[in-house]
């Protein structure tokens, strides 16, 4: 078997199931026994910042590992926006860069692609990645690969792999993987019983599920334990979508000021806050009403346990999880009910124009009468408009807050579940990677897509409304469908809106884009609640 081959054995069996990627010359050789051997299926994109979103939606979906592969320099650098989304939210995606092979680098010559030294790459992915490794010696390559998807998997974080590509067809031994790191159970028993006592004595205790829960694949042992402790269950801005299928008493989405104030008081009055694989941004906590006091909550997550002053190190989220659920058996004393939040339904189809909660109400409709879909959304209000929208899998890049994410995530959805995704985009967003659209026909993908169109960066106008470069003038989005492979229409009424909808969920093969031309100024509920409290606020 060839260094190549090893290393694709090595992602499948470390649960990748699709690679995303852009060839260049220096990635042409591993690319072709990427396409020779059949062991992996390779999707090629447009741009890289597509290829990394896409990659990142596939692990975000499925679970597992997203791989990115691109060439050397170009292609590299061009995707580290998406990778440094990736580091942030704990997605485990594994970027695989071609490289200069050893005898060109001591040619002497500065070559193509080379920023400044030839090392300059790999050094920049050491900044958003856990772990990484250069196959220049097929005998450490095993032992090499084996370590870094380890660590991609143990830390829920990208790592960077490149192979120069005189290496591509040296002899290597298969992978074997790494075994699983040892824990000291003396301290993670001692943990789980700090916990259970902080929440035993708690009057009003509340898990709040953040993004590590599906990373690592917990979300059914999450609602499990959430039953048998009697905690009732909410999710970050993040966490939006987590426990979805799952039976848990899930309250809502904690949103601070933007939120829905009985889940906002649930979260800011408790006394026994217990963050459960949480990221500590500021777009799940900076925007509490009343602060919280973060050193009086339970926090687990980056692999420990943090309880007021002290920390356990070494406590993995599924241990403490899988420890907590042996200690605590089902209670039916203890059994939470949660009245299910109503979303906002019926729209009324007329003549009015679209505001971005009569899309939330389209969609909550359309979910109603034909089941619901999975939503990769961007940001901008379209991912706040989704707040008010039926929980359903949702994937969005809720903290580090990039745009460019919807398109190239709802592709990703789709290769790798083989489910038709919802997208979610804004037209600033959608004039950066929508294009990839124009993949969908090759490969038979099907989004449909919802394309807030308020020919702004209407986000940034909330903020700083007497900057005229926030008007972005209107693009003929629709229109430019037909050339892409898809249908598009633009929709300006609710009554439009509503019959694009019905044309689009009938419609199977081909892409379906509704530009939804949404009023200058006119934002969703949520948006405007946020904007409204960050500047009450700041103004305390
Ligand atoms: C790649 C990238 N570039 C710039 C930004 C800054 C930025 C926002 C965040 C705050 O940093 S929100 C926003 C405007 C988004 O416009 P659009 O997609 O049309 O959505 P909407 O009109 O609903 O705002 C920008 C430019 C960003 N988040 N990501
Ligand atoms: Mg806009």
């Amino acid at each position: 078997m060839n260094l190549v081959e090893s290393l694709l054995h090595a992602l499948k069996d470390h649960g990748a199931h699709e690679i995303f990627g852009i060839p260049g010359d220096f990635a042409l050789p591993y690319f072709r026994i990427i396409e020779e051997s059949q062991i992996l299926p390779l999707y090629t994109l447009s741009h890289e910042p597509g290829v990394g979103f896409a990659a990142d939606a596939t692990a975000r979906m499925r679970g597992g590992l997203g791989v990115a592969a691109v060439t050397y320099g170009a292609g590299a650098f061009n995707m580290v926006n998406a990778v440094a989304a990736a580091y942030a939210e704990k997605s485990p995606v594994v970027v695989i860069s071609g490289g200069p092979g050893k005898g060109e680098a001591s040619s002497g010559l500065l070559l193509h692609h080379q920023a400044k030294t030839l090392d300059s790459q790999l050094q920049i992915f050491k900044e958003i990645t856990c772990d990484q490794v250069k196959l220049d010696d097929a005998a450490r390559a095993p032992a090499d690969i084996a370590r870094v998807l380890a660590s991609c998997l143990r830390n829920s974080e990208p790592v960077y792999i490149e192979i120069p590509r005189d290496m591509v067809r040296e002899e290597c031994a298969p992978v074997v993987r790494e075994a699983p790191r040892a824990i000291d159970r003396d301290a993670l028993a001692a943990c789980v019983d700090e916990i259970l006592g902080r929440l035993d004595v708690a009057k009003t205790p509340v898990l709040m599920a953040g993004v590590e829960v599906r990373r690592f694949g917990l979300e059914e042992k999450v609602a499990d334990l959430s039953r048998r402790l009697g905690l009732p269950v909410v999710t970050s801005f993040m966490g939006r979508g987590l426990l979805t299928d799952c039976d848990a008493p899930l309250v809502g989405t904690y949103m601070g000021v933007a939120g829905l104030p009985d889940v906002t008081q649930l979260v800011e009055g408790s006394d026994g806050l217990f963050l459960l694989g949480e990221i500590i941004s500021d777009t799940n906590f900076a925007v509490s009403e009343t602060r919280i006091d973060l050193r009086k909550t339970i926090q687990a997550h980056n692999g420990q346990v943090t309880l007021g002053y002290h920390m356990y190190a070494n406590i993995p989220l599924a241990e403490l999880v899988d420890e907590m659920l042996a200690r605590v058996k089902a209670s039916a004393d203890k059994a939470f009910s949660v009245a299910p939040h109503q979303y906002p339904r019926g729209l009324v189809a007329d003549a009015e124009t679209i505001a971005p909660t009569d899309i939330a109400k389209a969609v909550n409709d359309l979910f109603a009468e034909h089941g619901k879909l999975p939503i990769a959304s961007d940001i901008g209000d379209c991912l706040f408009t989704a707040m008010e929208i039926e929980q359903t899998a949702l994937l969005a890049p809720g903290y580090y807050a990039t745009m460019g994410f919807g398109v190239p995530a709802g592709l990703g959805l789709q290769a790798t579940s083989g489910q038709r995704p919802l997208i979610l985009v804004g037209d600033g967003a959608f004039q950066m990677t929508g294009w990839e659209l124009g993949n969908c026909k090759r490969y038979g993908w099907d989004p449909i897509v919802l394309l807030f169109n308020n020919a702004s960066w209407e986000m940034l106008r909330t903020f700083q409304p007497e900057s005229g470069f926030n008007d972005l003038g209107h693009w003929g989005f629709a229109e430019m469908a037909a050339g892409l492979g898809g249908d598009g229409v633009r929709v300006s009424t609710r009554a439009e809106l509503k019959a694009a909808l019905d044309k689009a969920i009938a419609t199977r093969g081909r892409f379906q884009l509704i530009e939804v031309t949404i009023p200058r100024g006119v934002l969703s509920t949520t948006l405007a609640r946020f904007v409204a409290g960050v500047k009450r606020i700041s103004m305390k």
